[in-house]
């Protein structure tokens, strides 16, 4: 831990799925003593108590008029980071494959989208030490002003074999049709999409080992911090 006396910061780290931002996110912010937030946890999270609820997730309207109902709970220690929805946890329920196939229909309704960013600058303006969020808007919607903004990317290839590798042995063919189909989705929505925002460093991780991507986001945050 380095706390030190020194003044909060804040990083944003956006990429699409399997480019390492929860890997790299949570061991930066590990080393260097600041909080983590797992924004997809929290768009998973509703869409599992959407699901639970039976909301039909092919009507916006339907998934806007109850956005506001479940209680959604960040934990933002990156040694042990946790979620819960009206006080159950749900790390585990929102890791399915049920799950991960609907989220991006819900994280597309801008009802739901303003709930959880209203959430996420809470606990970031709140981080005593300053925090680490990964998503996929930070740096564009949800904290504009952060100190350094990171846009991780990696070929459909790579990040497809990391996935599988993962899922112990899933198909890397298909689970790399499923990664191109949540990017493109995500991408396209008209509220606050996927994006590289205009001052984000962009880090291409195909070649890189996590330790060397850790190594190279923890400098560029000592940096900033050396800077502010
Ligand atoms: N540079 C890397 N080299 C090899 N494997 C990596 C690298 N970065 C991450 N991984 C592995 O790839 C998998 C996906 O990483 P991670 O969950 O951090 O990605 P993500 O961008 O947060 O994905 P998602 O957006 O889908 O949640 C993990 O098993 C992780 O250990
Ligand atoms: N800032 C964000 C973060 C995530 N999403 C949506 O959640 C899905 C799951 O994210 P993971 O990082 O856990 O894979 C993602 O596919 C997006 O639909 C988002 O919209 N904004």
């Amino acid at each position: 831990m380095e706390n030190g006396a020194a003044k909060p910061v804040i990083v944003a780290i956006d990429g699409p799925s399997g480019t390492g931002k929860s890997s790299t996110s949570k061991a930066v912010a590990a080393q260097l003593g600041l909080s983590y937030l797992d924004t997809g946890a929290q768009y998973r999270a509703i869409t599992w108590w959407m699901v639970s609820n039976g909301i039909d997730i092919e009507d916006p309207s339907a998934i806007a008029a109850v956005a506001g109902k479940p209680e959604i709970v960040s934990g933002t220690d990156p040694a042990n980071p946790t979620i819960t929805v009206d006080g159950t946890d749900v790390a585990g329920p929102i890791r399915t494959q049920e799950v991960t196939s609907q989220v991006s229909a819900v994280s597309a309704v801008p009802e739901v989208r303003a709930r959880i960013t209203e959430l996420q600058r809470s606990l970031a303006t709140s981080a005593e030490y300053g925090i680490v969020v990964e998503g996929r808007d930070i740096g564009t919607t949800v904290l504009p002003d952060a100190d350094l903004k990171i846009f991780l990317t990696a070929s459909p290839e790579a990040r497809a074999a990391r996935r599988s590798g993962e899922l112990k042995g899933a198909d890397v063919h298909s689970t790399r049709e499923a990664l191109i189909k949540r990017d493109a989705a995500d991408s396209s929505r008209k509220t606050s999409p996927l994006a590289k925002a205009d001052d984000a460093v962009e880090v291409d991780t195909t070649e890189l080992t996590l330790p060397q991507v850790i190594e190279c986001v923890v400098t560029l945050v000592e940096e900033k911090r050396a800077a502010k």
